[in-house]
């Protein structure tokens, strides 16, 4: 058996240093490319990445982490694990992907507490699990083409089967990964990893039982490679022991989220994730090597606490950072050079550093009066009728916009004559939706480039880059803005913007901000700060920003938190003090708000069901959620709210128009389990990814449904 090289990571970057890939998959799914090209820059890319992380020193090179879209989706093709109704399409992988005309793709949601999206393996009774390891091979022999000896990296079967929520295939499955290893074997592979994130959550007797099986049938395997399992995301708790007792040669864990295990692990290695793939700070040295000194084990690598696919590639890309802050920051570059000198380096015998004491965070304190006096001074201003239908703040971000903006930045647009652009757009987007009869107007939020990264170009305490990507999912990606010092708002933000769009009408428009919780989950945050006392300086700024609004006459204002799941630590130890934290900042970014001004809310995910008291407990006068794709579960659930609730008429994630009769049907069944009164008619979110065409159809069905239905309230 050859040892574990001395340093590696458990995952890179694929979508390209440009966005090579982003672009490729456009161009051939749009059908202006042909297949051949998308897999040549995919080629290239993988290449790119081995060479550089052989120059940077790296020994451990791992493989399969490329994706054209994601890796948990790959896992389920390799695993056979294609639902019948795709086998036949011209493109299986992305028919499951992205779906194809008169078929729908698979789910998509977070990858844990990530704005990172995996495709949710659809998993059922019937599912005939059979291996096509040609992918993994493929790397292996591709990488080795080029000179490299490679380490494949897989889901491992119960972080699979979990998310897939299908564990009691465990037995079918593994017969699959047992021909895996095999298949490797004959290949030379020498090491396998195995990514078994889903192990730092809270994992039932059950469950622990399915670890320990797997990986005992996994290490019976005559002749396989080593099998280096990865856990990440945080502490490996209960899962440790029982990962520990089997045969796997090596443990991956997490050192950043995670401390060094107390159980002595000789016998084994340790891959040791001390330099973070979640931030973009530069890694302690003392830190980094008291970590490593901590771990009792037979070898120790060092390497990331999870795969950099969650940070951008290089700082050598941001030359217009200011230089104190540059000098704080790794991207995957320079973290890749981190841990190539912390292998360097002897870390035993150093000595843990002391624990951090987390601060007690602001208390909450309501200024607003109960919903019931809310509700009545809204009605009496807002004068609306009963469904109101409204949209949930974007308009289509048409290559145009992004092209005056890119325009802005090279010098070729000024300023002015951008803003005379974003202008045009908002009197389209009003007009749009006067023409299609909307009872409360949004501006369309053509000036933002992203929902987070428009304010963090807004206010003190952040910084934004120019190429530091990060894929959220499939060809999307945000460049996550960098906080890095105190938060504050040195002018309104968004006032001028809704006092534009409101002068073109006489209907309502809705002011539009992103909240304190959702800034600081898709931003870089510092870490010398507990979360919770960034959350609140965001809070503050919201809030301003929110009584300027209301001073400008805007009467009803969203502030979006669609990531507050996302932050829902992992634990469920840790849940309720997230929960209680992450609720008071929304309170205080909105509770300046008078009672006659209607705050919403939006939250846009579909698995919200573990957070609904929390929700509740926002305290919006009106909150609109996903709900066309979960149905009515969720519906039941929110209807113990007692304020106003807007579950979406439809998916926007699909150019699919919805039939006016559908939408009824939907809007009918909401009325039936949700007090009229309290019903408001709206997508499940934002337009931003649609086009004109798809977006004005489809209102416009929404808004002749909702005609029907109330049409049958009068009678
Ligand atoms: N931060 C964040 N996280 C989120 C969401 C979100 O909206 N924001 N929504 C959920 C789903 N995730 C999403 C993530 C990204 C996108 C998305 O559409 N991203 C765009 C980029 C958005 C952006 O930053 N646009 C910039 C830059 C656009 C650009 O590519 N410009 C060109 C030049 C312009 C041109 O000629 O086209 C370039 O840089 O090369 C702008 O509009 O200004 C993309 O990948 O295409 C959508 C949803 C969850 N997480
Ligand atoms: N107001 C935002 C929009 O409409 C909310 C999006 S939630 C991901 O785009
Ligand atoms: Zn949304």
């Amino acid at each position: 058996m050859s040892s574990f090289p001395k340093s590696t990571v458990l995952g890179y970057p694929r979508i390209g240093p440009r966005r090579e890939l982003k672009r490729a998959l456009e161009s051939y799914w749009g059908g202006r490319s042909p297949r051949v090209e998308l897999d040549r820059v995919g080629a290239e890319l993988r290449a790119l990445t081995w060479r550089r992380l052989a120059e940077l020193g790296l020994e451990g090179l791992p493989s399969n982490t490329f994706s054209l879209y994601d890796q948990v989706l790959d896992t389920a093709v390799l695993l056979g694990a294609v639902p019948a109704r795709y086998r036949d399409a011209e493109d299986p992988y992305f028919a499951m992907a992205r779906g194809t005309e008169g078929l729908a793709p698979l789910r998509m949601t977070k990858w844990f507490d990530t704005n990172y999206h995996y495709i949710v393996p659809e998993i059922g009774p019937d599912t005939v699990f059979k291996l096509d390891a040609s992918k993994p091979l493929g790397e292996v022999r591709e990488a080795r083409g080029l000179g490299h000896e490679t380490r494949p990296v897989v889901v491992g079967p119960v972080t699979f089967l979990l998310l897939g929520s299908a564990l009691d295939r465990l037995g079918d499955v593994l017969g699959c990964y047992e021909e895996l290893l095999t298949a490797l074997a004959a290949e030379g592979v020498a090491w396998v990893q195995f990514d078994e994130p889903a192990l730092v959550g809270d994992r039932t007797p059950e469950e622990l039982a399915a670890v320990r099986t797997a990986y005992e049938r996994l290490g019976a395997v005559s002749g396989r490679p080593s099998l280096f399992v990865a856990s990440y995301f945080g502490d490996l708790g209960e899962s440790l022991p029982v990962l520990a007792g089997t045969p796997v040669e090596a443990i991956g864990i997490d050192l950043v989220r995670g401390s060094a295990p107390v159980a002595d692990l000789t016998g084994k290695t340790v891959v040791a994730g001390v330099v973070s793939g979640r931030d973009v700070w530069r890694t302690s040295p003392g830190r980094a090597l008291a970590a490593l000194g901590a771990v009792r084990a037979s070898r120790v690598v060092v390497s990331t606490s999870c795969s950099l696919l969650h940070v951008p590639y290089t700082i050598d890309d941001e030359p217009s950072l200011e230089p104190a802050l540059r000098g704080r920051l790794a991207f995957a570059e320079e973290k890749v050079a981190e841990v190539v000198a912390l292998a360097g380096a002897d870390f035993r015998g150093s000595v843990p550093a002391g624990p951090s004491v987390a601060l007690p965070g602001p208390v909450t304190f309501d200024e607003r009066g109960p919903y019931e006096v809310r509700a009545a001074a809204q009605a009496a201003h807002l004068r609306l009728p009963a469904l109101p239908t409204t949209t949930i703040g974007s308009f289509p971000q048409t290559g145009e916009l992004r092209a005056a903006r890119a325009a802005v930045a090279s010098g070729a647009l000024s300023q002015t004559g951008y803003e005379r652009r974003v202008e045009e757009e908002i009197e389209r987007v009003i007009r749009v939706q006067e023409r299609l009869g909307l009872d409360v107007l949004v501006h369309g939020e053509p000036e933002r480039n992203d929902m987070v990264q428009y304010f963090a170009e807004h206010l003190d305490g952040f910084a934004v880059t120019r190429n530091g990507w990060v894929q959220s999912y499939g060809s999307r990606c945000t460049r996550p803005p960098i906080l890095h010092g105190d938060v504050s708002r040195p002018e309104p933000i968004t006032v001028r913007w809704a006092t534009y769009a409101q002068s073109l009408t006489d209907k309502p428009v809705k002011g539009m901000l992103t909240g304190p919780v959702t800034i600081v989950a898709w931003s870089f945050v510092r870490d010398d700060l507990p979360l919770r006392d960034v959350v609140f300086q965001v809070a503050a700024a919201v809030r301003e920003e929110v009584r300027d609004l209301e001073s400008a006459g805007v009467s009803i204002i969203q502030v979006d938190e669609p990531a507050l799941r996302e932050l829902l630590p992992l634990r469920r130890a840790a849940q309720a003090d997230y929960l209680e934290w992450a609720v008071a900042a929304y309170r205080r970014a909105t509770s300046g708000a008078a009672d006659r001004t209607q705050i919403h809310t939006h939250l846009c995910y579909s698995d919200a069901d573990q957070i609904l008291a929390a929700i509740d407990g926002l305290d919006a006068d009106v909150t609109t959620i996903e709900s066309a794709r979960s149905g009515a579960r969720i519906l039941s659930e929110v209807s113990s709210f007692g304020r106003g609730l807007g579950p979406g008429v439809y998916d926007i994630h699909s150019p699919r128009v919805p039939g006016a009769a559908e939408v009824e049907g939907l809007l009918r069944r909401t009325v039936g389990v949700l007090p009229v009164e309290r019903v408001w008619v709206n997508p499940d979110c934002g337009l931003k990814t649609r086009t004109y065409e798809e977006v004005e159809a489809s209102l416009a069905n929404v808004v002749e449904a909702t005609r029907r239905v109330r049409a049958e309230l009068q009678a």
